[in-house]
C-alpha cells in the first residue's frame, strides 16, 4: 500500500481564500481591519520558518500585520512591556509570542500577560478552559489545522484509536482534547512512555508532535492508518550541496508512506494549516472584540 499524501498546502490555500472574503467583509461593512502582532525572541529555527511564511500570508488575506524581532538577550521586563503596549493597541486583535523563549524569560508569565481577548494561540487559562469544556472561542492553531485535515479524511472519527505523541500546551494537549471531542479513544504519549512503538502500532490516527527528526519509524505504523506529522526539524542535506539543509517531520516519511493509508508531508502538510488557522483565529478575535459574531466556517 502506498499512502495518499494529504495536501495541507492546497487545503490551507482554500482556507485563506475564505479568510480573505471575511476580512474584506469586515473592512467594507464594519471599517474593521483585523491586525496581528507576531513577537519572536532569539533564533529558534522552527520559529524562523513560521515567521517568514506568516508575514507574507497575513498581508495576502488583507490583514494588518506587525512583526517584532527581539534579540536573544531581551529581558522578561522588556518583553512584558511590549505585550502591555500591544494589549492596549486598537489596531491589534491578535498577539502571537513565539515559543520557545530564551531561558531568562519565564513563558508562563508572558502567556499570562497576553490580553485574553487577543490570545490567538489559545494559550491563556480562559481560552484553554473554554476549549476543554467545549465553549466557542479561538482554538490552538496547529491542532485546529490538524483537525480540519482529519475531518476531511473521515466521515466520522468515533471509536477510532488515536495516539498523540508529545504533550506540550501548544500542540499535544489541545490536540488530544479535539480528538476526544471527535469521540476518538485517545492515548497521549511522551518522553516517559514505555514502548512507544507498541502504542503507535495500535493507532488508527497518529499525530506526531515531538521535534525529533524521523523518530517515528515506518514499521511502527498500523497498515492503513492516517498519519499527521507536526514536527518541523531542520537537518543537513549534503545531497543538495555543501552546507545545505532541509525540513523533515518527526515521522520517517518514506517508511511510513509504504504502510499508512494517508500521511501529511513536511513541508506542505500541517505547517501551512497552522498559519491559515492563525489568520482564522485573528478574524475570530477581531470580530469578538468588536461585538460581532465570528464566522462559523473558520473554527472547530
Ligand atoms: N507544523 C507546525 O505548524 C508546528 C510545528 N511544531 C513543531 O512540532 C514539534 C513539537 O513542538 P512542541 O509541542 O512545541 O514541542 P515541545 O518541545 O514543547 O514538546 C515536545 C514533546 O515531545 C515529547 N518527547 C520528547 N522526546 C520524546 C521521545 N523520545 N518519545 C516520545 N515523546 C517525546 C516531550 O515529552 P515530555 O513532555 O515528557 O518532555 C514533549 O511532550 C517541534 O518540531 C515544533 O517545531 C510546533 C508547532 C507548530
Ligand atoms: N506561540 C507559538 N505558536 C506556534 O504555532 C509556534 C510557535 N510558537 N513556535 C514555533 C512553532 C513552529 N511553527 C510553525 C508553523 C508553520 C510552519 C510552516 O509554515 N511550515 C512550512 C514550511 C515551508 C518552508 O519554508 O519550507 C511547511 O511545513 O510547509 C512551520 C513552523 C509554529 N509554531
Amino acid at each position: 500500500m502506498t499512502a495518499r499524501i494529504i495536501d495541507g498546502k492546497a487545503f490551507a490555500e482554500d482556507l485563506r481564500g475564505r479568510i480573505a472574503g471575511h476580512v474584506n467583509r469586515l473592512k467594507t461593512d464594519h471599517q474593521l481591519t483585523p491586525g496581528l502582532a507576531v513577537v519572536i525572541v532569539g533564533h529558534d529555527p522552527a520559529s524562523q520558518v513560521y515567521v517568514t511564511n506568516k508575514a507574507r500570508q497575513t498581508a495576502e488575506v488583507g490583514m494588518h500585520s506587525e512583526k517584532y524581532e527581539l534579540p536573544e538577550t531581551t529581558s522578561e521586563a522588556e518583553l512584558l512591556g511590549l505585550i502591555t503596549r500591544l494589549n492596549a493597541d486598537p489596531k491589534i486583535h491578535g498577539i502571537l509570542v513565539q515559543l520557545p523563549l530564551p531561558a531568562q524569560i519565564d513563558p508562563t508569565r508572558v502567556i499570562l500577560a497576553i490580553a485574553p481577548e487577543k490570545d490567538v494561540d489559545c494559550f491563556t487559562p480562559g481560552s484553554v478552559g473554554r476549549l476543554a469544556i467545549g465553549l466557542p472561542g479561538p482554538v490552538s492553531c496547529t491542532p485546529l489545522g490538524c483537525l480540519m485535515l482529519l475531518r476531511n479524511e473521515f466521515e466520522s472519527m468515533a471509536g477510532l484509536d488515536a495516539v498523540v505523541i508529545g504533550r506540550s500546551n501548544l500542540v499535544g494537549k489541545p490536540m488530544a482534547q479535539l480528538l476526544l471531542r471527535e469521540n476518538c479513544t485517545v492515548t497521549m504519549a511522551h518522553s516517559r512512555t514505555r514502548d512507544l512503538a507498541e502504542v503507535v502500532r495500535r493507532a488508527d490516527i497518529v499525530v506526531a508532535a515531538v521535534g525529533r527528526a524521523k523518530m517515528i519509524a515506518g514499521e511502527w505504523i498500523k497498515p492503513g492508518a492516517t498519519v499527521i506529522d507536526v514536527g518541523i526539524n531542520r537537518i543537513d542535506a549534503p545531497e543538495k550541496g555543501p552546507g545545505k539543509t532541509r525540513l523533515v517531520g518527526d515521522v520517517d516519511f518514506e517508511g511510513a508512506k509504504a504502510v499508512a493509508g494517508a500521511i501529511t508531508p513536511v513541508p506542505g502538510g500541517v505547517g501551512p494549516m497552522t498559519i491559515a488557522c492563525l489568520l482564522a483565529n485573528t478574524v475570530t478575535t477581531a470580530s469578538l472584540i468588536n461585538g460581532l459574531t465570528p464566522p462559523r466556517d473558520l473554527t472547530a
